[in-house]
């Protein structure tokens, strides 16, 4: 017997164990459970004998789901949908690993090792194209267009209109919102319409978030609105994950009742990289970098600054929160 290791090529995970699944995390103290679960996922496609279980579970370096059966292979269905994000899979013979299953995988997968000597089962092909990107395909990483797109702002205040504002060059051919209030004012500068939350929910094709955290607000992005957006419409929240509803939307995503989403902010910040977000193809994931910029942090560090020196003189500030 001899176990191959071949270099792979991207990066990527996931969870949950079904039916002739054990996961070695199951079990065991919630702290425990939350330390292992940012170890390396490891799919294992068959009840491999105890010596290698062993070593694995003994080597505290990840944690791993098994297809718990020595006598069936796993189904191919439940091998896709089992390597999804994981970062090594350990397989037997019986497993086609070609172009498929790798795809399958996402790009977190970064180790193969075969219980076999033979490897006429790996697709080495395959395998070699590390890193690559492959070939230019019709319709390879296509996106949506914001040229004659509705767009959707939650919560229209200065940010709501900066985002407007930078998008307009690129030919939207509506801006909504909607808000507690219209606001004219603000609207009249992008020529934005005020609608209902369900008519944001169902016109968006790009519904960006820009409303505060507040207990009126939080998880106000949950299934009743995603369930109304279109399955083209591509979400996005630059404002705080307190006000999406996380479970949702990732049952939005993963469904495909919407089409994607971009997240500048999650709950908790920084998401565990266990996360299930982290899983999907279709969410982009940011660290809370939306004011990233050497100029918009020190314009916000002085203006912190000035309106304190305001504050203490007992003067108006420049931008100040009514109580
Ligand atoms: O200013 C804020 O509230 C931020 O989230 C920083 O980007």
């Amino acid at each position: 017997m001899w176990c191959g290791r071949v270099a792979l090529r991207r990066l990527q995970r996931i969870a949950v164990a079904p039916l002739n699944s054990l996961s070695i995390t199951g079990g065991l103290p919630g702290a425990v459970q939350r330390e292992m679960s940012s170890l390396p996922r490891v799919y294992i496609t068959r009840q491999i004998p105890p010596e290698g279980l062993k070593i694995l579970s003994e080597s505290g370096q990840v944690q791993f789901d098994l297809w718990d059966s020595d006598d069936v292979p796993v189904p191919r269905k439940e091998l896709l949908q089992k390597v999804k994000g994981v970062d090594a899979l350990v397989c037997v013979l019986t497993e086609k690993i070609d172009a498929e299953l790798l795809d399958a995988a996402g790009p977190n997968l970064r180790v193969l090792s075969t219980m076999s000597v033979g490897f006429d089962h790996l697709s080495l092909e395959e395998l070699k194209k590390s890193g690559g990107w492959g070939t230019w395909r019709t319709l390879w990483l296509c996106g949506y267009e914001l040229a004659n797109s509705t767009v959707g702002i939650l919560g229209l205040g200065r940010i709501g209109v900066a985002i407007a504002e930078r998008l307009k060059p690129f030919k939207v051919k509506k801006f909504i919102y909607t808000d507690v209030a219209p606001r004219p004012e603000l609207a009249s500068l992008i020529n934005a319409e005020y609608v209902s939350m369900d008519e944001l929910a169902s016109q968006s094709d790009f519904l960006t978030v820009c409303c505060a955290l507040t207990p009126e607000t939080k998880d106000i992005c949950n299934k009743d609105l995603f369930s109304k957006m279109k399955n083209t419409s591509i979400f996005i929240n630059t404002s705080r994950g307190g006000v999406v509803h996380q479970e949702d939307l990732y049952e939005a995503l993963s469904s495909g009742q919407i089409a994607g989403a971009g997240l500048d902010v999650t709950v908790p910040e920084p998401l565990p990289i266990s996360h299930p977000l982290f899983t999907l193809n279709n969410c982009v994931i940011l660290p809370h970098i939306a004011s990233a910029s050497y100029s918009t942090r020190n314009a916000m560090s002085a203006l912190a600054a000035n309106n304190l020196l305001l504050g203490l003189k007992g003067q108006p500030m420049i931008k100040e929160l009514k109580l």
